[in-house]
C-alpha cells in the first residue's frame, strides 16, 4: 500500500511564484508535471555519491522525450565553490540549454545550493526542482530558494535568492544515508522546535535514540514539521528583509567554524555548536531562561550531536563572524531567544558576554 503523499505550499505572497514541497514516497512521477511541456533539456545535478540515482533519473527523462544531461559534481561542500559552478556551466552551454529548460538538483543540501545557484545565474536564471536526499536538505535546504556558493573568506557569501518550482521529498532516499549525516540535519530540525514549533523537541526527546534514524516513528512528522516552519517564514520574508533572519538561529558561530575547519565538518555539526552557543549568549544577557538554555545541551547530546569547539579558536572565529550576512557595517547581530519559540535579534552584544558565553562552549 503507498503512503500518503503531504504537499506543502510555500511563496505566492509578495510577487513570488508559489511551489509546493511533497513529502512521502516514489515521487518521481511527479517530475515530468513539474518539468513541464515548455522545456526540450533537462540537466541533472547530482553528487558523486549518488551517481546511480543521477544516472536512474536521466535515462527516466530521456525516455520521457527529454534531452537530459547527468552533471555530477563532487559530494559535500567541495561541491560549493566558483570552479564547479563553472563546470555546471559549460556543461549547459554545451547542451544548448535555453531558458525554457529546467535544471534537477538532486542531492543534499551541498548539492541543491549548488544546483540552485547555477539555475539562477545560467541566463539570469532558469526554472529548477529540487530532489533533497538529506533530511537537512529536505528540511531546510530544498526550501526557500536561498541558494549558493562558499569563497575562501566564508559560507555562501555569493548567491541568489531564487526559489525552486516544487521541491521533492522522497523519504526513501534517506535509507542510504550515513548516521552521521542523518543527525546532522536533526540540527536543523531542532533549530526549528526552539524558534518555532516546540512539539518538534518533545517527539524528539520520546526517544531521541530512533530520532536517529530514518527507521524511528516520528521521521515523517519531524521533517513535515519543519518545513512547515521553513516554509511559513520564507513564504512572508522571501529576502531576509526581517523574519527570515530567525532561521539562522545558531548558525552566526556554526558558519565561522565550518569555515575555521575547512568545511570538513558538516553543516548541522556547526549549527549544533552554534546553537549552544547562542543560548548561552540568551542567558548570559539575561534573555533565556535556565531551563530552555538547558534543554539546548540535552536535546543536542541526546542525538549525537557536538556542543563544543576549540577554546583557542575565538578569536579567528569573532573575525569571520564579522563578514556574517547578518552584520551590519561594524554591528555584529546573533539571533537569540527570549524564551522557547520566541527568536529575536541581538543587536552589537557586550565582547565580554560574548566570550563568556564562547566560554561555555569552547574547550
Ligand atoms: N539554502 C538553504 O537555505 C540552506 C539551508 C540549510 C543548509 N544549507 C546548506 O546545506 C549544506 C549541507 O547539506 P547536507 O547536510 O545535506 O550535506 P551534504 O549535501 O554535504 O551531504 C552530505 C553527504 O551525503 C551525501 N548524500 C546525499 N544524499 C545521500 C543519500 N541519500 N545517501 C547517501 N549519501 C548521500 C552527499 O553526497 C554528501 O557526501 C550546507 O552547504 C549548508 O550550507 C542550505
Ligand atoms: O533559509 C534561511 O534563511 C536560513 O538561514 C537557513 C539556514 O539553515 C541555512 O544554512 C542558510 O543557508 C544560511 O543562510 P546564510 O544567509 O547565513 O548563508
Ligand atoms: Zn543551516
Amino acid at each position: 500500500m503507498s503512503e500518503a503523499v503531504t504537499r506543502i505550499q510555500v511563496g505566492g505572497t509578495a510577487g513570488s511564484e508559489p511551489y509546493e514541497v511533497l513529502v512521502g514516497r516514489q515521487l518521481l512521477g511527479e517530475l515530468g508535471g513539474l518539468i513541464g511541456d515548455k522545456a526540450k533539456r533537462v540537466a541533472v545535478i547530482h553528487p558523486e555519491a549518488l551517481a546511480d540515482t543521477g544516472d536512474a533519473l536521466r535515462a527516466d527523462l530521456a525516455g520521457q522525450g527529454y534531452e537530459a544531461v547527468a552533471i555530477q559534481v563532487p559530494n559535500a561542500e567541495e561541491a560549493k565553490t566558483a570552479e564547479v559552478a563553472a563546470y555546471c556551466w559549460k556543461a549547459l552551454g554545451q547542451s544548448g540549454f535555453t531558458r525554457t529548460d529546467v535544471v534537477v538538483g538532486v542531492g543534499g543540501g551541498a548539492t541543491t545550493d549548488l544546483a540552485g545557484f547555477v539555475a539562477a545565474t545560467w541566463l539570469r536564471g532558469v526554472r529548477w526542482i529540487a530532489i533533497p536526499t538529506t533530511v537537512l536538505a529536505m528540511v531546510d535546504a530544498a526550501v526557500g530558494g536561498k541558494t549558493g556558493i562558499n569563497t575562501a573568506e566564508g559560507k555562501n557569501l555569493v548567491g541568489a535568492f531564487h526559489p525552486p518550482a516544487g521541491v521533492l521529498c522522497d523519504l526513501a532516499a534517506l535509507d542510504s544515508l550515513a548516521v552521521n549525516d542523518y543527525v546532522s540535519g536533526l540540527a536543523e530540525v531542532i533549530k526549528a522546535g526552539f524558534i518555532a514549533d516546540p512539539a518538534i523537541l518533545d517527539l524528539i526527546e520520546s526517544d531521541p535514540e530512533a530520532a536517529r534514524t530514518p527507521q524511528g516513528p516520528h521521521t515523517a512528522e519531524l521533517i513535515e514539521r519543519s518545513i512547515r516552519v521553513k516554509a511559513e517564514v520564507v513564504s512572508s520574508d522571501l529576502k531576509e528583509a526581517g523574519l527570515r533572519e530567525i532561521l539562522n538561529y545558531g548558525h552566526t558561530l556554526g558558519h565561522a567554524i565550518e569555515k575555521n575547519e575547512r568545511y570538513k565538518w558538516r553543516h548541522g555539526a556547526a549549527v549544533a555548536v552554534g546553537m549552544h552557543f547562542a543560548a548561552e549568549l540568551g542567558r548570559l544577557a539575561g534573555r533565556l531562561d535556565d531551563a530552555t538554555a538547558d534543554r539546548h545541551r540535552t536535546i543536542l547530546e541526546a542525538v549525537g550531536l557536538p556542543l563544543h569547539y576549540r577554546y583557542d579558536q575565538w578569536p579567528k572565529l569573532l573575525e569571520t563572524m564579522k563578514v556574517d550576512k547578518k552584520s551590519r557595517g561594524d554591528l555584529l547581530r546573533f539571533i537569540v531567544l527570549d524564551g522557547l519559540a520566541k527568536p529575536t535579534v541581538m543587536e552589537g552584544p557586550d565582547p565580554a558576554v560574548l566570550l563568556a558565553a564562547y566560554g561555555e562552549v569552547g574547550q
